[in-house]
């Protein structure tokens, strides 16, 4: 399952496996991509947010020439931080992203949450202004246009946003990257983006900020003994099972080669993972309630 890779409505190929780099330390993030790009990894997933990208990019062009791949064939992500969601900073979010990555395009831009905040705030959801979602798309499909975003989708986006959004835009959002893992699965948010050809990438696969840990799960457990795999490689192989490409921070080598060795599970073990009713969101920032983004814990 390692090398697969989903289609996406553009032709471009994503792999089903990327690495995560939010909270990847600056001093260490390097190494990581370039470790990465050696075990076979293709894929890596970036934002502005992060505030890392440089390292990543330097790990980026290091790990090509070490490994003697060239730019097309990878896929980098990288996303527009709320406070760029003035249609007139659009193009200069994705510029600095670009220049600290040091690359000419990125194969996917994503609009990180569909709010926005002030220019220069500082923190998450903090002075929160109204501009309207689409006067943001409108120049995200500029930025597909001019070639410098070879795909464009969407982050943390709800199905109501998705109705609406696919309504208005000209160029659909090819990806929806939301929080998804077996204790919290979204089906119905799952089902309709794969209905209307929106790859859904999940993010905190293995359940960063879940209390009790999902890697301590017992039934992921008992399946991962059973099957001489770790509880990361249970919960990342279910969500690639269900078509959902995933993208495991990690900044520790044995663990970035450990994610990268997915399997197929058997159906009675992806069944069991299923049944699973414990659920949690665990990235559930205070300003998003009054936001009303996610749905409350009835509609999983
Ligand atoms: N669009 C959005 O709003 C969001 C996007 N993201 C993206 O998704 C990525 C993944 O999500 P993230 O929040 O990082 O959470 P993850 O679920 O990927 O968990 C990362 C944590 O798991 C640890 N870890 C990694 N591999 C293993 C393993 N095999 N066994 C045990 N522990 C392991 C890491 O530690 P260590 O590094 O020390 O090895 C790290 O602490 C992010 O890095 C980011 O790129 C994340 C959140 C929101
Ligand atoms: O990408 C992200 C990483 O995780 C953060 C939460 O812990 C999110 O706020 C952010 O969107």
């Amino acid at each position: 399952m390692n090398q697969l890779a989903v289609t996406l409505n553009t032709g471009a190929k994503m792999p089903i496996i990327g690495l995560g780099t939010f909270l990847s330390e600056p001093g260490k993030v390097t190494h990581a991509v370039k470790t990465a790009l050696k075990v076979g990894y293709r894929h890596i997933d970036c934002a502005y947010y992060y505030k890392n990208e440089k390292e990543v990019g330097q790990g980026i062009q290091e790990g090509l020439k070490e490994n003697g791949l060239k730019r097309e064939n990878i896929f980098v992500t990288s996303k527009l931080w709320n406070t760029f969601h003035r249609p007139e900073l659009v193009a200069k979010g994705l510029e600095h992203s670009l220049k600290d990555l040091q690359l000419n395009y990125v194969d996917l831009y994503l609009v990180h949450w569909p709010f926005s905040q002030k220019p220069g705030s500082e923190g998450f959801g903090k002075d929160i202004e109204d501009i309207p979602y689409i006067d943001t798309w409108r120049e995200m499909e500029k930025l597909y246009k001019s070639g410098k975003a070879k795909a464009i989708g969407v982050s943390n986006c709800n199905v109501d946003m998705l109705k609406d959004l696919l309504a208005k835009a000209e160029i659909k959002p090819v990806v929806n990257q939301i929080e998804n893992n077996p204790y919290l699965p979204q089906p119905r948010l799952v089902k309709y983006c794969q209905d209307n050809n929106i790859q859904i990438t999940a993010y905190c696969p293995l359940g960063r900020a879940t209390n009790p840990n999902l890697l301590d799960d017992p039934i992921i457990n008992e399946i991962a003994k059973k099957n001489n795999m770790t509880p990361a490689q249970v919960v990342l192989s279910w969500n690639a099972q269900r078509n959902i490409i995933v993208i495991p921070k990690s900044i520790t080598p044995s663990r970035i080669e450990e994610n990268f060795k997915m399997t197929k599970l058997s159906k009675e073990d992806f069944e069991k993972i299923n049944g699973i009713t414990i659920r949690q969101r665990g990235v559930n920032h205070k300003p998003l309630h009054a936001l009303n983004i996610f749905p409350d814990m009835g509609d999983f």
